[in-house]
């Protein structure tokens, strides 16, 4: 039988292991599993009653292939915060162990009855299964359970969907959007027009269904891929500018150190806790979808800009790397990667992993290095010292900091100044004194050895960026200036 799975196939390395397989008799591991407290909780009688309205009541299901009872869950309870992120109410999360996803139904198919019960006793209208599915397998889960199917991959870029808000965000998310439909447009095309029904229009079909809209979704494949190439173009034409942008931020010679990290994780509340930038933080997975950057400045006064980017996730749909391209270029071109880690995240190490996949994703697919990485642990305010203890052991070099409490910003400001590229060029010059900003220049990128003000101006030995030390040739004592 394919859904009995051999028992040391799961012996991982985690000491959590044995102790939940122990727990797990081999019958139960290939039954559904009900994961507790997972339901929405809604907070009062009029949440209800808005939330009827405009939410999809879902169940959520999984397969668990590998790892332990305590991750599987983790992974459905993340699912669970997706799904709430998306707007749905979460009736009921099930999950069934199996040796690797059935290639017919994603659960195994004696399964799918059971499962179709649990939809019919919740009245659920949607089924999301944690992962990502094959056309077929969305075809015919949804033929069974008579109720629309999507999938975790669907989920994240409807999220995406709704927080996008500029012209490249929308234009980014749509492009993910349409290339994930793409090859499944035969299967949904049919379900999607029945079921969406009465409520098609104003983007509001549903969790997995805003954005492009179900007239596209009725259209034929070579129109999409029309709009998918009129949207990279578009979107190649807006990181241009970005580029630009960018570019002057480098000739500028000021170094630049981008905010990475998993969703929620507390990126945005740390771009603000170190330049008081006032970004929208929110506690919702994807609340930061476009870069933003401030200038600040090292304890030392050397400017350097930070940028805030959008949020990773385990499994982060690889149509959105792709689609986010510019937006992720950010972080491969800084000089300095911040990697945001929640310290009150209960897998933290997750979170790590996670993100670093997705950066290991940019590295290769640019085919250049990665910037050197900082990893900074948020939300020491809200964890354990146990928890910290051995996130410390965990992640050697780590910055431990809260940005609600402000404790440790201090020091991350400390390393974020050690870290960023050295000035490498010494220069020994007599600046006039009508020549002031260069001098100026000197203080804010440079590194000061020496500075003495003279009757014919200041004089200074310096280390500084190539072009500063171009400016200042001409000042240059002696003609040694390099
Ligand atoms: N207790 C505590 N909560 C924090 C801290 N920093 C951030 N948070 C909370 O964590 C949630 C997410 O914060 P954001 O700054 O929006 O996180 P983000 O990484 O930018 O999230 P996305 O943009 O959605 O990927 C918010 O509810 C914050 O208030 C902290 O130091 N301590
Ligand atoms: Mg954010």
């Amino acid at each position: 039988m394919t859904e009995e799975i051999s028992q040391n196939g799961y012996d991982t390395a985690s000491d959590l292991a044995e102790l939940s397989l122990g727990e797990l008799e081999l019958e139960e591991r290939s039954s559904l599993r009900r994961v507790a407290g997972l339901s929405t909780e809604l907070q009062d009688i009029t949440e209800v009653e808005y939330r009827q309205l405009r939410l999809e009541r879902v169940v959520l299901v999984g397969v668990w292939t590998e790892g332990t009872a305590l991750e599987s869950e983790a992974s459905l309870a993340e699912l669970a915060r997706l799904a709430e992120t998306a707007g749905s109410e979460v009736l009921e999360g099930l999950v069934q162990r199996r040796d690797k996803p059935d290639p017919a139904t994603y659960v195994g198919s004696g399964k799918v009855q059971e499962l179709g019960e649990v939809v019919r006793a919740t009245g659920a209208d949607t089924v999301i299964c944690d992962g990502e599915l094959s056309p077929s397998q969305l075809q015919q889960l949804e033929a069974r359970l008579k109720v629309k199917v999507i999938d975790r991959t669907a989920l994240i870029l409807d999220i995406f969907a709704q927080h996008a808000r500029s012209r490249e965000g929308k234009s980014q998310v749509e492009l993910a959007q349409l290339q994930y439909l793409l090859p499944r447009l035969r299967g949904w095309g049919q379900t999607l027009s029945r079921q969406a029904g009465g409520r098609a229009g104003g983007g509001n079909g549903g969790v997995g269904l805003r954005g492009p809209g179900e007239t596209k979704l009725e259209t034929d494949r070579r129109r999409i891929r029309a709009k998918i190439s009129k949207l990279r173009k578009e979107i190649q034409a807006m990181s241009v500018v970005r580029d630009t942008k960018r570019g002057l931020r480098t000739s500028n010679a000021v170094p630049s150190v981008a905010i990475a990290g998993y969703t929620n994780a507390g990126k945005s509340s740390l771009l603000n806790a170190l330049t008081g930038a006032g970004v929208l933080v929110e506690d919702a997975l994807f609340a930061t979808l476009d870069a933003t950057t401030r200038r600040t400045q090292t304890p030392e006064g050397h400017t350097y800009t930070l940028t805030d980017t959008v949020g990773f996730v385990r499994h982060l749909p690889h149509q959105l790397v792709e689609a986010f391209r510019s937006t992720l270029d950010e972080v491969a071109d800084a000089d300095l990667v911040v990697h945001v880690v929640d310290g009150a995240d209960p897998m933290p190490e997750w979170q790590v992993n996670a993100v670093r996949e997705v950066l290991g994703e940019i590295g290769r697919r640019r085919d250049a290095a990665m910037p050197p990485e900082l990893v900074v642990v948020n939300k020491t305010d809200a964890t354990t010292e146990f928890a910290l203890a051995r996130l410390r052991h965990l992640l050697p070099g780590a910055v431990f900091v809260s940005a609600h409490s402000g404790a440790g910003i201090d020091e991350l400001r400390e390393r974020i100044g050690e870290l960023l590229p050295r000035p490498d060029v010494e220069v020994d010059v007599l600046v006039p004194y009508v020549r002031g900003e260069l001098v100026a220049r000197v203080h804010q990128e440079g590194e000061i050895l020496l500075e003495e003000h003279t009757a014919s101006g200041t004089q200074l030995r310096a280390r500084v960026k190539a072009d500063l030390a171009g400016a200042l040739e001409q000042f240059a004592v002696n003609g040694t200036s390099a």
